[in-house]
């Protein structure tokens, strides 16, 4: 079945959020890097299939709540302009969800990639 008109639009509408929020916030930026970074070592050191869907599993996590949470700083802005109590909650608990999944997305990190790590460096 072919994509219709409205179909394509929203995967445009989509593809510019991630886009806008790339260009505005470091962090997207930062965490998109590490992303492309730790998918080369994991093909270069020819980890697991599973290892790697884990991998591709959490980069999707971290990424999507930094999307989310420049919504969330986009919604806040535009509602309060001005320091609002409940501002300030909205935007600390988008920040804190983006830090709890990045903090796990590391440990995770680490599990998976000490021993070959430790392996490959033991070769050379
Ligand atoms: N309208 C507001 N009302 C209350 N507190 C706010 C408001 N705007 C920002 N803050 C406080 O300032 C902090 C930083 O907000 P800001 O919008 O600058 O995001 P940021 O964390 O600097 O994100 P980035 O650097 O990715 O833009 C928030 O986590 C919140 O504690």
């Amino acid at each position: 079945m072919k994509p219709s008109r409205r179909e394509f639009s929203s995967f445009r509408y989509a593809m510019e959020g991630i886009v806008t929020s790339f260009k505005m916030q470091r962090h997207v930026r930062f965490h998109c890097v590490a992303a492309v970074i730790v998918i080369a070592a994991a093909i270069t050191l020819s980890l697991p299939v599973r290892d790697v869907a884990l991998l591709l599993f959490v980069i999707a996590l971290v990424i999507s709540l930094e999307l989310v949470n420049t919504a969330i700083e986009a919604v806040v802005d535009l509602a309060a302009p001005e320091w609002h109590r409940l501002g300030k909650i909205a935007k600390d608990a988008a920040a804190g969800a983006v830090l709890v999944a990045a903090i796990f997305a590391a440990a995770i990190g680490i599990l998976i990639f000490y021993e070959p790590v430790m392996q490959w460096l033991g070769q050379r």
